[in-house]
């Protein structure tokens, strides 16, 4: 069998068994490290086994944006509503707009049948080791910090301020993330075939443990 079939088959076989969706990945990282490509490509390769869970956010749709699709549209005071009951999995604030992860967002991609992904930041992963998710934690390092700079500057969507802001928070997060512990996995995307067969390799031979130990 071809580790792609394997895959496929060993998801369906430990979602029956266990009657709840496969642990989720939460990939961590810092902005420009690569996470985004990686996730897309995970996608691409198994479009019907992994899904994102959909964020809210209290900032007001773009065009083309859909509710429920990109994100569930919500407002302060209903999202801080929802916190207080504990609903949330993580929550952040960016330009004074909320977003954050719920636990039903999750669920939906675990009712689906599939492996859930979620894209945080360091905040979104101390406060998901608080709760009862359970994920694989995954750490996306640059490769150096003068490498990730030319990577925002060539991604073109950044100004020089928030370039700079975001290299700086990158150097804390990658402290972080190299610390012993914090992450099951830590990728550093140098060459990016080689970083994306690693994290393939890492979720694959989890997945087979997990059937391992319950069949
Ligand atoms: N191994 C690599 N070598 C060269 N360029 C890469 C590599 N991996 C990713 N890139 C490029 O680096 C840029 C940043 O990648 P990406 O947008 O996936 O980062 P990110 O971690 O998702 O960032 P953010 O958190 O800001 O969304 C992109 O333009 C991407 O094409």
């Amino acid at each position: 069998m071809t580790s792609v079939s394997y895959f496929r088959t060993l998801i369906l076989g430990t979602c029956n068994m266990l009657h709840k969706g496969p642990r989720p990945l939460v990939l961590c990282g810092p902005s420009g490290s690569g996470k985004s490509t990686l996730i897309k490509k995970l996608f691409e390769e198994f479009p019907d086994t992994f899904g994102y869970s959909v964020s809210h956010t209290t900032r007001s749709p773009r065009e083309g944006e859909e509710n429920g699709k990109h994100y569930h549209f919500t407002t302060k005071d209903k999202m801080q509503k929802q916190i207080e009951q504990n609903e949330f999995l993580e929550t952040a604030v960016y330009s004074g707009n909320m977003y954050g992860t719920s636990k039903r967002a999750v669920e939906d991609v675990q009712e689906a049948g599939k492996i859930c992904v979620l894209d945080v930041d360091v905040q979104g992963i101390k406060q998901i080791k608080q709760s009862s998710l359970d994920p694989f934690y995954i750490f996306i390092k640059p490769p150096s910090i003068e490498e990730l700079e030319k990577r925002l500057r060539a991604r073109k969507t950044e100004t020089e301020d928030t370039l700079q802001r975001r290299l700086a928070v990158a150097r804390t997060e990658i402290e972080y993330g190299e610390k012993p512990g914090n992450f099951d996995i830590v990728i550093e995307n140098d060459n990016f075939s080689k970083a994306y067969e690693e994290l393939k390799k890492f979720v694959i031979s989890n997945l087979k443990q997990g059937e391992t130990v319950t069949s």
